[in-house]
């Protein structure tokens, strides 16, 4: 493929050398350099990419993405100066796997909590309603049938792009997509094409790489400036930011809420633990979702398929058979008479949600076991609040570890305890491996109690010092459940 192929859209500020030569890949990481290879060298928040770019010649990149003009300039070497390399990254890795986000019919969902569960209902809705479709989310990436393994909520633009046109190499028409607020920031969507966005809530998380909370709603809101006339915008109108997101966009303004008047509205009749009986625009049907939060959920669901004009009837016949997202409000089967759940709740609000559906549907005599661990290398404001609201809401509470990363866990739970208040430290234990953690609760729960694990849902790893070690809270909970006499 030809440079100049690649570079429509590009906004360069300075060229140094020729665009008429063939490259052979695009790359933003100096380790993975080939012979021919166009380097975007990006300023990140470990190590600045323009320091590679001599190495990085040195093994055989012959293009230069950079923001500034190098001191020294190799003559048989093409740099393109732009404002800013992750912009161009994203334009050019459309350009170079032949737009494919603009053949599909490509829907953004963003949000704290509930991308992943919207985004996977509405791919087996989709499916099940006969369509080719693309799921790109933190539990897989799917195209059709087949599995990709995901390493990130949205992939890097290059992986993103790669994925978008395997699906239409597939036929796939439509892709649902998690938008992060990461993604965003890092211009990781940058050049694709969106017949519409889906927004959830925003709670506390991140503050680590936002900030302020004001930048992190600034972050969600540039996706919905972004959308292009004639794509679709959803919001929910019952969350307090929930128009703010709409503001300045191009995009047909539409809401869906519990609370209000919406495009959108939906009531709940009932919520038991083995569902959702909800009144959706004036029809009242069962869901197998759990939980008010998961109303939400299933409301935005039913207004982008809605938006991407399906038959009302059909789509609420086909999701009243459809389960949600692998790790989220899972219950795992025992012969002990106890309601184990595996959750992904990891930030205060996903927490105070799942407690707080467990105390609307309990019977009210059981307890309520929590095990619950902070991420290392993130958002550490939330850790007491974590702890606390998990606390509030539980009868006993065990604080353990989810994925130290590079920190030591005794320090995350050290930062965790500082919100559990004295009343609560009674019913508070910390064990930091989080193996004896879920056997601890499994010993201390009693037929009739019920023992939530937060944190890692889908999960197969504890992340420790950069090594990924198995670990399943599924497989564990079961294990031990089973285990205990
Ligand atoms: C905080 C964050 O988002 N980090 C991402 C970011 O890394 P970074 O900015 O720190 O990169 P860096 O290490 O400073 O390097 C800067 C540049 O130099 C390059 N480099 C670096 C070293 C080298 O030897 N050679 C080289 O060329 C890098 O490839 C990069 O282009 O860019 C990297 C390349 O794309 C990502 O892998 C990395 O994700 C890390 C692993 C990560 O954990 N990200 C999480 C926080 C994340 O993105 N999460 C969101 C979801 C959150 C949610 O929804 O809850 C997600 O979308 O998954
Ligand atoms: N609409 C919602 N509102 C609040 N909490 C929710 C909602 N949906 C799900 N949750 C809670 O948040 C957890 C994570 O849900 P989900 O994986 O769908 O979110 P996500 O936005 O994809 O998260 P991530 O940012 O990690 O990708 C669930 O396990 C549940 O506890
Ligand atoms: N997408 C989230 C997942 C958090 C899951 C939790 N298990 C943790 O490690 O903190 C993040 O990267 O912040
Ligand atoms: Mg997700």
């Amino acid at each position: 493929m030809q440079l100049q192929d690649v570079l429509y859209g590009v906004a360069i500020n300075n060229l140094v050398g020729k665009t008429n030569r063939v490259i052979s890949a695009l790359t933003f990481d100096s380790r993975e350099v080939q012979r021919g290879a166009v380097f975007f060298a990006v300023k990140g928040t470990l190590s600045d990419g323009h320091t590679f770019i001599n190495q990085t010649i040195a093994a055989g990149a012959t293009v230069i993405i950079c923001e500034q003009t190098p001191a020294e300039i190799n003559p048989e070497v093409t740099y393109i100066v732009v404002e800013n390399t992750s912009v161009a990254l994203g334009i050019m890795a459309s350009n170079y796997y032949g737009n494919p986000s603009s053949s599909l019919k490509l829907v953004g969902i963003t949000g704290t909590n509930g991308k992943t569960t919207i985004a996977t209902i509405l791919f087996k809705l989709f499916r099940s309603l006969g369509f080719h479709t693309g799921l790109i989310s933190t539990v897989q990436n799917q195209v059709n049938d087949k599995i990709i393994p995901a390493t990130h909520t949205t992939p890097n633009p290059l992986a993103l792009n790669q994925l978008l046109k395997q699906m239409v190499e597939l036929g796939c028409t439509y892709c649902f997509m998690e938008v992060s607020s990461h993604a965003m920031v890092q211009h990781r969507i940058e050049g694709l094409t969106f017949a519409g966005g889906v927004f959830s809530n925003i709670t506390h998380d991140h503050l680590d790489f936002h900030q302020t909370f004001d930048n992190y709603i600034k972050a969600k809101k540039s996706f919905f400036d972004s959308l292009p006339k004639g794509s679709f915008a959803l919001t929910n109108s019952d969350d307090k930011n929930g128009m703010v997101m709409l503001q300045n966009t191009r995009a047909s303004k539409k809401t869906y809420a519990l609370k209000q008047l919406a495009d959108y509205k939906v009531s709940i009749i009932e919520n038991r633990f083995s569902g959702l009986n909800l009144e959706i625009d004036h029809t009242d049907v069962f869901f197998k979702l759990v939980g008010s939060f998961n109303a939400y959920n299933l409301a935005a669901v039913y207004g982008t398929a809605m938006l991407l004009g399906q038959d009302k009837l059909q789509v609420l016949t086909l999701l009243s058979n459809l389960t949600g997202a692998e790790g989220r409000f899972e219950e795992v089967p025992n012969s002990k008479q106890i309601i184990g759940l595996v959750d992904y709740a990891h930030t205060p609000d996903a927490v105070q949600n799942v407690l707080s559906t467990i105390h609307d549907i309990r019977k009210g005599t059981e307890q309520v076991i929590t095990v619950i661990g902070c991420g290392g290398d993130r958002d550490k404001t939330k850790r007491p609040v974590m702890a606390q609201v998990a606390c509030d809401w539980s009868d006993k509470v065990i604080l353990t570890s989810d994925n130290p990363r590079t920190e030591d866990p005794h320090q995350i739970l050290a930062e965790m305890e500082v919100g559990v208040s004295p009343t609560n430290r009674r019913k508070t234990l910390t064990i930091a491996d989080r193996k004896e953690a879920i056997k601890t609760a499994c010993h201390l729960a009693r037929p009739g109690d019920i023992i939530l694990i937060a944190g890692k849902g889908h999960e197969k790893y504890q992340d420790i010092n950069g090594v990924k070690y198995h670990f399943d809270d599924k497989e564990v909970l079961m294990e031990q459940l089973n285990l205990i006499s």
